[in-house]
């Protein structure tokens, strides 16, 4: 599937559930109301888009949520999404809170890679930034992947005066095991605009500054934006994901789909279209089919995080209005 600026759309990220056990401060704060259990896609919905997909191209798929974790069934799901022919990996971004518990599960079911977010190694500090006391949680499921052998990757989201002084340690994490560890730019989705973000320009310098043999790293280490860099003698890899600052729309490869069933063209824009209305009210596969490769000629050319929309130098036909939606609902 190729799209009008000739990017080529082969993978999907799909948000599961809005819900989530974790409250961290710039995503999910406080108790914000759940979609109702009708509005969400069920499994064989999901399943069936994914089929859809398939053949038109799709062959990477990542779950992601709210916390895909806390949806039950989430491993059947993919066992389920691995057999569809066409797809080729499917991957899993979590808060790792239910990893250790789930673990058997997912392996068993053939999840590709996992990543975990984490963005502080403090237990009291960790408790601040999620609301939640869960930190050596987590990192018993991050143990328990690493010793799994599923290519694991760590997501951490640099804030300042929040875990700018625990950058050098998420180093030394890459240095000493083989985990890539990465570093993302606080998006101003949701409530990320009330953080003042570290950016991915000042994540390479203290890496270089820390490591000045550190090199780029030209093996493709997964499917998203990240750019990798090694430094001699480390085990893993540092990622940094520039989500703001480096626009790497120029090669985007990715579609969304919502938890409500929404076929999300970019994370920046609004533009997509309601799939969930076409399932439920009898429309053909061939009928989505149509409707999904005509959006695809809609996709957005760049996100505008930063910018002001009226600005002149914002094409709003050809990047669509920002969205609205907090980041919980659109799944990262
Ligand atoms: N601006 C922007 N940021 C993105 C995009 N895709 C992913 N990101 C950011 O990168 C973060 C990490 O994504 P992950 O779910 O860990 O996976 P990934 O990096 O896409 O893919 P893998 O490396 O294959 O696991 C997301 O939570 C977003 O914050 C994108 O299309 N645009
Ligand atoms: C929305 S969460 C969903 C999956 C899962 N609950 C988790 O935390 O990994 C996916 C990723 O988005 C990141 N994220 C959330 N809000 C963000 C923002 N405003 N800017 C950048 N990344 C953000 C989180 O840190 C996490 O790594
Ligand atoms: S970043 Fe992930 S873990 Fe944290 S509140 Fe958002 S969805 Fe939950
Ligand atoms: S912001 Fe939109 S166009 Fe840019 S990489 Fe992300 S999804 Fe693709």
């Amino acid at each position: 599937m190729t799209d009008r600026y000739n990017r080529e759309i082969d993978y999907i990220r799909i948000s599961i559930t809005d819900r989530c056990n974790l409250r961290c401060k710039y995503c999910m704060p406080e108790e914000v109301p759940f979609i109702p259990h009708e509005r969400i896609l069920r499994y064989e919905e999901i399943l069936r888009i994914v089929k859809i997909l398939a053949k038109l191209g799709i062959r990477k798929v990542k779950l992601t949520g709210g916390e895909p974790l806390v949806r039950r069934g989430c491993d059947s799901l993919i066992r389920e999404i691995k057999q569809i022919e066409g797809i080729d990996m499917v991957t899993l971004t979590t808060n790792g809170v239910l990893l250790e518990e789930m673990l058997p599960q997912l392996q068993e079911a053939g999840v590709d890679a996992i990543n975990v977010s984490l963005d502080t190694r403090n237990r009291a500090r960790y408790l601040e930034v999620t609301g939640k006391d869960m930190y050596e949680q987590v990192e018993r499921g991050i143990e328990a992947v690493y010793k799994s052998g599923i290519p694991l990757k760590i997501n951490c989201v640099p804030v300042q005066g929040v875990n700018i002084d625990e950058i050098p340690d998420f180093f030394t994490w890459a240095k000493e095991k083989q985990i890539a560890v990465r570093f993302i730019e606080m998006m101003p989705i949701g409530y990320g605009d009330q953080y003042e973000a570290f950016s991915a320009e000042q994540i390479k310098e203290m890496f270089f500054a820390r490591y000045p043999e550190a090199y780029q790293v030209k093996e493709i280490l997964g499917n998203g934006p990240a750019v990798y860099y090694r430094a001699p003698g480390f085990a893993g890899e540092i990622g940094i994901i520039g989500a703001v600052h480096e626009k790497f729309c120029s090669t985007c490869n990715r579609i969304r789909l919502t938890s409500e069933g929404f076929f999300k063209l970019c994370l920046y824009s609004g533009a997509g279209i309601d799939l969930r209305q076409m399932l439920r009210d009898g429309s053909t596969d061939e009928e989505i089919a149509d409707a999904i490769a005509d959006a695809i000629q809609r996709k957005p050319k760049e996100h505008h995080f930063g910018e002001v929309q009226a600005e002149s130098s914002v094409d709003a036909s050809a990047s669509g209005e920002a969205d609205t939606r907090k980041m919980s609902q659109i799944g990262g």
